[in-house]
């Protein structure tokens, strides 16, 4: 029989503003920093990476749950996106995240708690106030995605009026997102430090954790790495010398392709403003790409030659 998990750090779930006001007034009494995880719940070893970088910068630590509709388009999977509330707070519970117990409240607010207007995924019923970071969010992921970091630069700006963090925690995995939000904080004078955290894998074949992972098939899920894998020889070449943008991209494609990946895009950018590049020079670049499997979609990229 195996033991009941240890419970390790203390969570309280708020699910209001005004909770979240009064939580972070308690905070400040005691002089903690906060730290700020924003997810969309699904919790995974990726997301608690998060949690644990916020935690070695911050004395207190908030994580928010929530599914933000002003991010998906109509036809995609707002709906059948996986909400398991309970099990998150569970696991923030029990897994040893710092030295130290750590202090965490969940803040995991109703739609219309975040949206008093209401929101639409049709960007022509949507009415009230949004926020876009132009420049960075056209190309990429907004190429197939053109809703996407509106959705996600608007639901971000509100959490931070709402958290007040003084640290915040981004997954690189997503790196349009970290340039995008990086940009918005600069801009909009944001009083907090945004830190960057390395994507998280599986240890055996290198899949990037994503909460969209549980879409696989055991089949798909086999297949999935082989754009890893085609990074992973991008970078080996890399490291011999090789910076040209074609022969970076065809390592990747090639190795996709041997693995039926139905790939979408493969793109050599500047990590600056995300403009594709010919070849890797003295401020490295970003390789990403998206690929799908059946109807889901998957992101992955690395760094060449730079560090956030
Ligand atoms: N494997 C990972 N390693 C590190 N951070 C991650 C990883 N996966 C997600 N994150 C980060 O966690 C935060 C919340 O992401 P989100 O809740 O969308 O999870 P996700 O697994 O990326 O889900 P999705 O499948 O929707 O892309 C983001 O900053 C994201 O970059
Ligand atoms: C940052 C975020 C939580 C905003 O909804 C989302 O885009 C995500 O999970 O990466
Ligand atoms: N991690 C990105 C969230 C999304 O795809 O909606």
């Amino acid at each position: 029989m195996s033991a009941e998990p240890q419970i390790v750090n203390s969570v309280a779930v708020l699910h209001t503003v005004q909770q979240v006001r009064q939580w972070h007034s308690e905070q400040k009494s005691q002089g903690r920093r906060i730290g700020f995880v924003a997810t969309m719940g699904a919790l995974h070893d990726g997301h608690l990476s998060l949690v644990s970088a916020a935690a070695q910068r911050s004395d207190s630590v908030v994580v928010s749950i929530f599914v933000n509709p002003a991010q998906f388009a109509p036809h995609e999977d707002l709906d059948k996106y996986p909400r398991t509330l309970d099990q998150d707070i569970e696991k923030l519970k029990t897994t040893s995240v710092s030295p130290e117990p750590l202090r965490i409240a969940v803040f995991a607010p109703s739609v219309a708690e975040m949206y008093p207007r209401g929101i639409s995924t049709h960007r022509d019923k949507q009415r009230g106030t949004f926020v876009e970071v132009l420049g960075l969010s056209e190309m990429l992921e907004g190429g197939t995605r053109p809703h996407f970091f509106r959705g996600v630069a608007t639901v971000v700006s509100k959490l931070f009026h709402i958290v007040m963090p003084d640290i915040t925690v981004f997954g690189q995995k997503d790196v349009q997102q970290c340039c995008v939000v990086r940009a918005m904080v600069t801009d909009l004078h944001f009083p907090l430090t945004l830190v960057v955290a390395p994507t998280v894998r599986d240890k055996d074949d290198g899949l990037a954790l994503s909460s969209r992972n549980v879409y696989l098939t055991s089949e798909q899920r086999a297949r999935a790495p082989a754009f890893y894998r085609g990074m992973c020889y991008a970078r080996d070449l890399y490291n011999s010398g090789i910076t040209d943008r074609e022969a970076l991209i065809a390592a990747v494609r090639q190795e996709a392709q041997k693995g039926g990946l139905d790939i979408e895009y493969i793109s050599l950018t500047s990590p600056d403003d995300l403009s594709e590049i010919q070849e890797v020079k003295d401020g490295g670049a970003v390789l990403s790409g998206a690929w799908r499997m059946g109807s889901t979609r998957l992101i992955d990229n690395i760094l060449l030659g730079f560090g956030f």
